[in-house]
């Protein structure tokens, strides 16, 4: 797969009247490549995106997406994007088939050779797995299953280039799973490029090649959840009994702490236990690292 560049941001910054609500934020996605921005409420992650899709104009620095500045992006340029936000609430009245293959309508002078534009109708409502409500009209869809159809919304024109802000609430486990599927098919067989936020953590360990944390309108880390895990966490909890007396101890160095252990007490040694740290601790760390500084 190629590396080609589909997001580049520099130094991107954001002000609502006479607050900075973006410092300086510095990101890169490649075609392909499946990244999550975690950060508290208000870090800025919305904005972030809606920067990116040309919602929103920026207050400086330099952004592309598939080689084109937001700002100045033309219907063609759209037309390879697709945003996930907020539930659908036009069209009540409309059946789900009816609208999907209506909004498809949009994207099809835009296809090409390589990407058929839109995406089947029939094919996208059984890849979101609302077959069964083909054709209900859609203010009697449950809560999960619109949010399904927004899924369906983002990506009818099958976009390059995929914004999803927090896709998955309200979603039931398996239609996270079925979600979690359908992200990582978008990345690898269609070579989509996906940026989405979320607070699942384990949402983000799971679907993101990448992780960046947004705190306070900064990337204050950036890597594989076992990346930043192992960079920011650091300490494991071991637990051990000897004599029916419990111990517990952080370490960094949990096997050469554990092996100690066992030279040291041998066949006294029980119920040992090892917790890794998790992408949990990290976040949490590095957030309240950030408001210390704010
Ligand atoms: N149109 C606006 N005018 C003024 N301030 C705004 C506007 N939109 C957002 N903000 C402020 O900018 C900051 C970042 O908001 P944003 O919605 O980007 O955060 P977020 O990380 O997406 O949060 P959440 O996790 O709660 O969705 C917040 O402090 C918010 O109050």
């Amino acid at each position: 797969m190629t590396k080609e560049r589909v997001l580049e941001v520099d130094g991107l910054r954001m002000r609502y009247g006479a607050t900075d609500v973006l410092h300086d934020v510095t990101l890169r996605a490649h075609r392909g490549e499946v990244v999550a921005l975690l950060g508290p409420n208000g870090a800025g992650k919305t904005t972030t995106i809606e920067i990116l899709e040309g919602f929103r104009l920026r207050s400086a620095g330099r952004v592309e997406v598939l080689g084109v500045d937001p700002a100045h992006g033309d219907e063609k340029w759209r037309a390879r994007l697709g945003v996930v936000l907020q539930s659908w609430r036009d069209h009540a009245k409309w059946r789900v088939r009816e609208l999907l293959a209506h909004l498809g309508e949009y994207y099809a002078p835009y296809s090409t050779a390589a990407i058929q534009r839109p995406w089947d109708a029939d094919e996208l409502i059984e890849a979101v797995g609302l077959t069964e409500h083909a054709g209900q009209k859609i203010r009697t869809l449950s809560g999960g299953q619109r949010r399904r159809l927004d899924v369906a919304i983002g990506i009818v024109g099958r976009p390059e280039v995929l914004f999803l802000d927090e896709p998955t609430v309200g979603f039931d486990p398996a239609a996270r799973h079925e979600f979690h599927e359908l992200v990582q098919r978008l990345a690898a067989d269609h070579g989509t490029t996906i940026l989405l936020t979320t607070h699942d953590l384990d949402e983000a360990g799971k679907l993101a090649d990448r992780i960046l944390i947004l705190a306070a309108g900064r990337i204050v880390a950036a890597g594989t959840a076992a990346d930043l895990t192992r960079q920011i966490a650091g300490e494991d909890e071991v637990r051990w009994t000897v004599d029916g007396t419990r111990f517990v101890r952080s370490t960094t160095e949990s096997t050469a702490f554990v092996r100690g252990l066992f030279s040291q007490y041998g066949d006294s040694l029980g119920g040992l236990e090892v917790r890794r740290a998790s992408l949990e601790d990290t976040y949490l760390t590095l957030v309240r690292q950030n408001e210390v500084v704010r």
